[in-house]
């Protein structure tokens, strides 16, 4: 890259030192505009054809838009048909007004106006460019001349509107380049356009001030607006709109200080398609005020839908990361979020205010589930694990265990390269845990208590040991003392229970008992977690020192003597 103080100038600032938007603060929604239907078709690699703008269209009037720029009747026969279809077929809900774009040209206004006949009410909006380049370049016009233009289109939408009083107009002018426009010349250019159509309170035009381009930092763009809405004559008789362009992703920022900085309204479309890097996002716009308690009058509590309409329509994908809406935005991979998050769920009471780290919004606020919440790949760490493993199969994992267990599943992940899922995890979990049943294997036990008052607990099982049975016995006291006794007895071992736990998972006819059980092997070596599930408590928990015992064996083949039995069969 060349040197860019060759190439390249910084944006004026602009001198507003009493600035006031920096101390405002948003606290109701601004009236939002969609402009899906025209800027974000005019910058499609293929525009959408009728059906797809029907389909666009009914969406956008389900999500609540009062206001919808529906296309440029002028450019093309599918945006004049379009408009002449909602017209003559009465689609168009008695709350929504429609909007059209044209140029300030003659032949082009006659059509918009013939595009609309027959209209309820309808937005009207004549642009040109304003700015110094596209002034002398496009144009090759001074200031006068590019006033007479904008005042020539006032005039005309004027008076063609006069010719169609059945509809109740409205007009809008766009400084189209606004951002690359002198201020006081923005202002003077606007005057002149009300001049023509003479706005009142009641009955009040449309300023709309593009960053066609984005050329400077939100904070400018906010000067600049607040600039003009203490500057604009009739401002009472304005209501003054934005509309952000995301050349360098800033668009949310900019529309959002913008309205600080006094602007009622906010032209945008659905996830920010448009022209080059797109408008402005107006889900992300109204998500961001939803999170603040602020109604945002626009109902995203389906989203996917809204997604999956313009996915379809712009022939678009939308990015797996992009706000609120894309595919693994509402999912932690890392293990300390997933961590925090597993504990900011489990803190979580009904009626709480909604602060979950990590997650700005709750997903079902935009119908999405918190199944893709938490995903396990080499990042993640034993909060994640332990999540999925409880949500899908109700093992509530004692600490340790988690810790012992994640260990396992971050050699898998390291081995494999790839994300683990649920249904890996709990096939990893039942081959180390659930199913160890060589060399020792638990066939039956009975017990019965010792002592007037049942002090201790006598047990006789059957196990096989590789393919022989063997019946031990042991005392304790309760029923696991007991059958650690008699592994200890009969097998010459030295087990210790240091931890027990345990709870039911599913319900009613389907529940089945888990058992966690933390054996010491007596000496240096580490303890090591067995676990065992079955319909019964007593069966899952000494299945569960059995599973120990089995994984112990398996670390130490020589470990684990034949049982020296009472009786021994087979
Ligand atoms: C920032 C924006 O998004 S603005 C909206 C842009 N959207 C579109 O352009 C999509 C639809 N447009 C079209 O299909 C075509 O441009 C049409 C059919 C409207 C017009 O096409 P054309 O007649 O070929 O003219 P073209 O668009 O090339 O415009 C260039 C001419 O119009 C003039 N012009 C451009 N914009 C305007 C304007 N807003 N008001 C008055 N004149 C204008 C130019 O100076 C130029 O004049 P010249 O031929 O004398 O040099
Ligand atoms: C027509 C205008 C409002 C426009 O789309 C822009 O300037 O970006
Ligand atoms: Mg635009």
């Amino acid at each position: 890259m060349m040197q860019a103080d060759k190439k390249y100038r910084p944006f004026q600032a602009i001198s507003l030192p009493d600035r006031q938007w920096p101390s405002q603060v948003i606290d109701t929604a601004p009236r939002w505009c969609s402009v899906d239907l025209r800027d974000g078709n005019q910058a499609l690699i293929e525009p959408m054809d009728a059906e797809r703008k029907i389909r666009m269209f009914r969406t956008l009037c389900e999500i609540g838009f009062k206001e919808i720029e529906i296309g440029f009747p002028a450019a093309s026969q599918t945006d004049f048909d379009f408009a002449r279809q909602l017209i003559e077929q009465d689609l168009i809900p008695e709350d929504v007004t429609v909007q059209v774009l044209c140029q300030c040209r003659e032949p082009l206004i006659r059509r918009t106006f013939e595009a609309l006949r027959g209209a309820k009410r309808a937005i009207v909006h004549i642009y040109n460019s304003t700015s110094t380049v596209q002034r002398q370049v496009v144009f090759g016009l001074d200031r006068a001349g590019i006033i007479d233009i904008a005042v020539g289109g006032a005039r005309l939408t004027q008076t063609l509107a006069a010719k169609q009083p059945e509809t109740e107009w409205v007009f809008q002018y766009s400084p189209e380049s606004f951002t690359g426009t002198e201020l006081e010349f923005a202002v003077d250019i606007c005057n002149a356009v009300n001049a023509v159509w003479q706005p009142t309170p009641e009955r009040k035009s449309i300023v709309n001030l593009p960053a066609t381009v984005e050329m400077a930092t939100p904070n400018v763009y906010a000067d600049q607006i607040e600039w003009m809405s203490r500057n604009l004559a009739y401002r009472d008789s304005i209501v003054l709109s934005v509309h952000p362009h995301n050349d360098r992703g800033t668009a949310v920022a900019a529309a959002e200080l913008a309205v600080m900085a006094g602007a009622d309204r906010i032209e945008g479309t659905l996830f920010g398609n448009g022209e080059r890097t797109g408008n402005v996002d107006l889900v992300t716009l109204a998500l961001n005020l939803f999170t603040q308690g602020i109604d945002p009058e626009l109902d995203f509590s389906d989203i996917n839908t809204v997604a999956r309409c313009a996915e379809y329509c712009n022939q678009l994908p939308i990015h797996p990361r992009h706000p609120y809406v894309g595919e693994l935005v509402f999912t932690a991979f890392s293990g300390s979020h997933q961590d925090a998050i597993k504990k900011g769920f489990a803190a979580r009471r009904e009626g709480d205010i909604w602060d979950i780290p990590y997650l700005p919004i709750d997903p079902k606020d935009v119908g999405r589930s918190y199944e893709a919440v938490i995903r396990v790949n080499s990042q993640s760490g034993k909060g994640g694990v332990s999540y999925l493993l409880e949500r899908d199969h109700g093992v509530v994992m004692p600490r340790l265990l988690q810790i012992e267990f994640s260990q396992i599943v971050q050699d898998l992940a390291d081995n494999s390269g790839k994300e683990l899922d649920s249904a890996t995890l709990w096939t990893s979990f039942s081959g180390e845990y659930l199913e160890r049943t060589t060399p020792l294997q638990l066939l039956d036990y009975k017990t019965h208590g010792e002592g007037e008052h049942h002090e201790r607990e006598q047990i006789t099982a059957t196990i096989r040991y590789r393919s022989n049975e063997h019946i031990i016995s042991g005392s304790g006291n309760g029923p696991i003392a007991a059958f650690v006794d008699a592994l200890n007895r009969h097998c010459a071992l030295s087990l210790q229970v240091v931890d027990y736990r345990e709870h039911a998972t599913g319900k009613g006819s389907d529940a089945q008992a888990i058992a966690y059980v933390e054996i010491g092997f007596g000496g240096p070596s580490p303890t090591l977690f067995g676990v065992g599930q079955a319909g019964n408590i007593l069966t899952a928990s000494l299945s569960a020192v059995v599973s120990a015992v089995n994984r112990a064996a398996a670390r130490r083949p020589d470990w684990l003597q034949p049982p020296e039995d009472e009786r021994r069969t087979g």
